[in-house]
Parts: C-alpha cells; sequence; structure tokens
C-alpha cells in the first residue's frame, strides 16, 4: 500500500510542530501539506524547520481546500471554531479527519455527527496509550467500589492551556459515570468556591492546576472511608498524542464513514 498522504492544520502550534515531527519520523505516512491560519507569520515557512527537523519541501499555506483535496486524511489540533470548518472541508473531500482538539461546549459536536454520514471521524481529547488505558480502568474502577467512594478528577497543564477542564479530565469523567451507570452531566461539579456544604453523594468533582511547562497531568481519586485510590497519568513528551494521532489516521484508511474514538482505534472497547 502506498504511503497514506497526511495533512496538519495548526501546523505552527505545539501539537502542530509534534505531529509534523510524527508524520516524518513514522512508516506508512508522508506528509502533503501544512495549514495555518490566515495572517499567520508561519506561512511560507518550511514546515519542517518550524519543526526543529530542517527543511522538507512542504511550505505552510493558508489554503485547506487544495490541501485536503491533495491528502487522504487531516491531522487537527486547533480549535473547536477551525475544527468544525475542517470538519466540513473533510467530509466534502471524503478524507480522514482526526480530531485532537479539546475545549468543546454543548452543542458543537452535532454538526461532526452530521460530517461522519460523509467522512471518517477520530476525535479524542486524548490521543496517548496511557490515558485511553486509564480510562477503561477508571470505568472498572468506579463500577467496583460503587457511589461509597467519592470521585475526583484532578489535572495539571501548561501555563498556555486555554480550556478547563481538559477534554482529558472530561473523558475520565465519562468513563466513571459511564462505570457508574450515570449521566456526567447531572453529577458533574466544575467549580468550588465559598461555603458550599458538604459534598454531595454521587458528584464526579473536577480540580483544575496551570502553571509552567507541565505537559498533561492526570489524576482519579476514588475516596471511601478509611481509604483511597488514586489511578494517575503522567505526560512526558507531546509525541505520544501525535503518534496516536498518526496510529489513528492509519487506522481509519480503510473504514466506513462514522464518528470513531481512540477507544476504537486502541480496540479497548473489545
Ligand atoms: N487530544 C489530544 O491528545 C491532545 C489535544 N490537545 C489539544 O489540541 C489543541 C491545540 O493545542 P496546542 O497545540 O497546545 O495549541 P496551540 O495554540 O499551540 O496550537 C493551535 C494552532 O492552531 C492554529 N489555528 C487556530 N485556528 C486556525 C485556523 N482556522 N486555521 C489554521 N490554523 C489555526 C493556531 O494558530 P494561531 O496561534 O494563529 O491562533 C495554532 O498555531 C488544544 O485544544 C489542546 O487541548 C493538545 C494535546 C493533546
Ligand atoms: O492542551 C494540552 O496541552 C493538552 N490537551 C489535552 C486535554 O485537554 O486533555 C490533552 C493533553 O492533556 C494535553
Amino acid at each position: 500500500m502506498t504511503d497514506m498522504r497526511l495533512v496538519v492544520v495548526g501546523a505552527a502550534g505545539r501539537m502542530g510542530q509534534a505531529l509534523v515531527r510524527a508524520v516524518t519520523a513514522m512508516d506508512g505516512v508522508t506528509l502533503s501539506a501544512a495549514i495555518e491560519r490566515e495572517g499567520s507569520a508561519a506561512l511560507g515557512r518550511d514546515a519542517g524547520e518550524l519543526a526543529g527537523l530542517g527543511p522538507l519541501g512542504v511550505r505552510i499555506t493558508d489554503d485547506p481546500l487544495t490541501a485536503f483535496a491533495a491528502s487522504e486524511g487531516v491531522l487537527d489540533f486547533t480549535t473547536p471554531k477551525a475544527s468544525l470548518w475542517f470538519a466540513e472541508l473533510a467530509a466534502q473531500a471524503r478524507i480522514v479527519h482526526i480530531i485532537g482538539t479539546t475545549g468543546w461546549v454543548d452543542g458543537e459536536l452535532e454538526p461532526l455527527k452530521a460530517a461522519a454520514r460523509h467522512a471518517r471521524l477520530v476525535k479524542s481529547g486524548n490521543m496517548s496509550l496511557g490515558v485511553n488505558l486509564l480510562a477503561a480502568l477508571v470505568r472498572k474502577a468506579a463500577a467496583a467500589l460503587g457511589p461509597d467512594f467519592d470521585l475526583e478528577i484532578v489535572e495539571m497543564h501548561h501555563r498556555h492551556k486555554v480550556d478547563a477542564p481538559s477534554g482529558t479530565a472530561l473523558l475520565l469523567g465519562e468513563a466513571a459515570a459511564a462505570g457508574r451507570g450515570i449521566a456526567l452531566a447531572e453529577h458533574s461539579v466544575r467549580v468550588r468556591d465559598g461555603h458550599t456544604g458538604p459534598r454531595p453523594a454521587g458528584d464526579i468533582g473536577f480540580a483544575t492546576l496551570r502553571g509552567g511547562s507541565v505537559v498533561g497531568d492526570h489524576t482519579v481519586i476514588l475516596a471511601g472511608d478509611g481509604e483511597r485510590v488514586e489511578l494517575s497519568h503522567k505526560a512526558e513528551d507531546r509525541q505520544i498524542f501525535a503518534r496516536g494521532a498518526v496510529k489513528a489516521a492509519l487506522w481509519a484508511r480503510d473504514k466506513k464513514p462514522g464518528l470513531y474514538s481512540m477507544a476504537d482505534v486502541l480496540g479497548l472497547n473489545d
């Protein structure tokens, strides 16, 4: 089979550069194009040079339409607004769309479901093997320990992160809620301040820390009477997410249109 031609959108960003490095390093894929927004200072620069690899002969442009027409898949870690636009374009071009973007709000996922009627989308708040395994463990732990164990999710990220709680924290919250057989939206507590009163049973709490250069730390605490279980993942290098995204693109290459998760890619739902 020929190498899968992948375009990286948001190619000048932290994850965009990691994706360019991963596509270049991994077998079975080749970098077809690199996209940034109109007016970006990165336009015209070589995507490889920007990612610290030396020249690759792929200049960054602001023309996704042409890039998507010449590609089989798009790797997208940008913003919800940009990802929704890229989803429309990817569906029109009938190419694979891997979405790592986080910070989605209610209602924004509906257009993605529409796009998935024609396109193969893989979307996850965390593309690493470790976090997706952690989610499976959290689901099991929440089911086994039940609501007598209070569930709290703590995350810490670098000072540049703009959304909270992290996509990963929410993914872990969904896993915990699934383990308990409840809807996360009806039980999640994202902020506590002032005289909150005692903790209501069944809540799933989120605590957000921001600072420095932390790539991504997550801990799920299940606190019972007299004992506590803590399940943690610490990301040390953004390449784990980038490699996961490339794996997802290769996996989706021969799949039917649909909205898939990283657990599907990794076979954790089997
Ligand atoms: N699922 C996962 O495994 C992971 C997800 N993430 C998520 O990925 C996203 C990006 O993170 P990060 O790389 O740190 O953020 P950055 O801000 O470093 O990168 C985002 C890039 O996307 C660009 N961009 C924004 N809008 C457009 C557009 N319309 N067209 C083209 N490019 C655009 C930005 O350009 P500009 O700066 O000009 O706005 C920027 O270069 C976040 O939502 C983050 O949470 C991060 C790591 C792992
Ligand atoms: O913005 C980041 O950096 C990260 N975002 C993702 C998230 O919101 O969970 C994944 C990872 O933790 C890094």
